[in-house]
This record gives C-alpha cells, structure tokens and sequence, in this order.
C-alpha cells in the first residue's frame, strides 16, 4: 500500500495530545500497515499515528542495527495502541536521534536506559514487558510524539 504523507515539525497535528485508540477493527490494522509501509520507504525504526496526520495513540517501532547503534536488536515492526509507561529508571543515557518529522538533522538525546510499558495489540490485547537500550529509546521517542512533544523540545 502507499506510504502515506508524514506531518513535519511545525504542524499542529504533532503538538497534540493523541486520542486513545477504543475500535480494534479493520480500519485500525490497516492504518498499522499503511504505517508501517510509510516508515520502511522512509528508512525508520518507528513512526507515530500523528506523523500521518492520524490523532490516535498508536505508533511502529522497529529496532534494527544501524551505523549509530550497531548492536541493536532486529526485530519485527511491533504495533504499540494506547502505551502506558510504568516505570522508567534513573539511569539516563544519551544518544543520537532522528525524527522523519525533522528530516536531514540528528539530535543528542537523554533517555531512560530500562523502561516498563503496557499496551494493546492490534487484537486489543494488554501486553506489559520490560524494555532496555536502543528499543526504550525509540518507544520513548515515539510515546513523546503520543503526547505532542517533538525532539526539539527534548534536545540538549
Ligand atoms: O532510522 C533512523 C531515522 S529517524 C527514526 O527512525 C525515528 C525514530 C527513532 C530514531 C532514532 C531513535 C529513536 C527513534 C522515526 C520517527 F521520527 F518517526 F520516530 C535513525 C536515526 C538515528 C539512529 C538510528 C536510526
Ligand atoms: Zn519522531
């Protein structure tokens, strides 16, 4: 399916709180797949509904090693709905990101090293699990665009 438009930095879209995802229909797992379509054309490992100008609380991660993050896990794109974080640790680390809203620049980043997150699946099913390194980074990332924050407010 087509990629779809991504909003860039400066849209109101992406300032907005997302609204809680309540229909596990097709609509919605289609949507996913046009998602994850449009952050593989654009050469993501996550992309939030906001960033197509969707305002539900749903978003793509998909860690896979990279010239900034070599050891990151490869994984399958997960379908994220209605995330929770639970707990976060106090350990901070620092590293690189980019935003495909943000096109063509990288940011240095503090995120929490371990995070605990719940969420649903495509099936409407509460998944809980416990999340380290590069894969807490970008649901970190991604959770921000959930609530309208972007890198640029979290940039050192
Ligand atoms: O693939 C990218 C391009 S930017 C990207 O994939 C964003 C996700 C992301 C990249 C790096 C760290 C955390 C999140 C996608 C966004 F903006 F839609 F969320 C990349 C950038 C830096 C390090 C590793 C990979
Ligand atoms: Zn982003």
């Amino acid at each position: 399916n087509q990629p779809l438009p991504i909003a860039l930095v400066g849209e109101a879209i992406l300032k907005q709180q997302a609204d809680e995802v309540r229909d596990f229909d097709e609509k919605l797992s289609h949507l996913a797949s046009q998602m994850v379509a449009s952050m593989v054309e654009a050469k993501g490992v996550g992309i939030a509904a906001p960033q197509v100008h969707s305002p539900l609380a749903l978003f793509i991660m998909a860690s896979r090693p990279n010239e900034r993050y070599p050891d990151a896990p490869l994984m399958d794109p997960v379908v994220v709905v209605n995330p929770q974080l639970l707990s976060a640790s106090a350990e901070l680390v620092s590293g690189e990101e980019g935003c495909l809203s943000v096109p063509g620049q990288r940011f240095s980043i503090w995120r929490h090293q371990t995070i605990v997150v719940r969420y649903q699946d495509l099936a409407g099913q509460w998944q809980q699990t416990e999340l380290t390194g590069f894969i807490a980074r970008i649901f970190q990332h991604e959770f921000d665009h959930l609530q309208g924050i972007t890198l640029l407010e979290r940039s050192q």
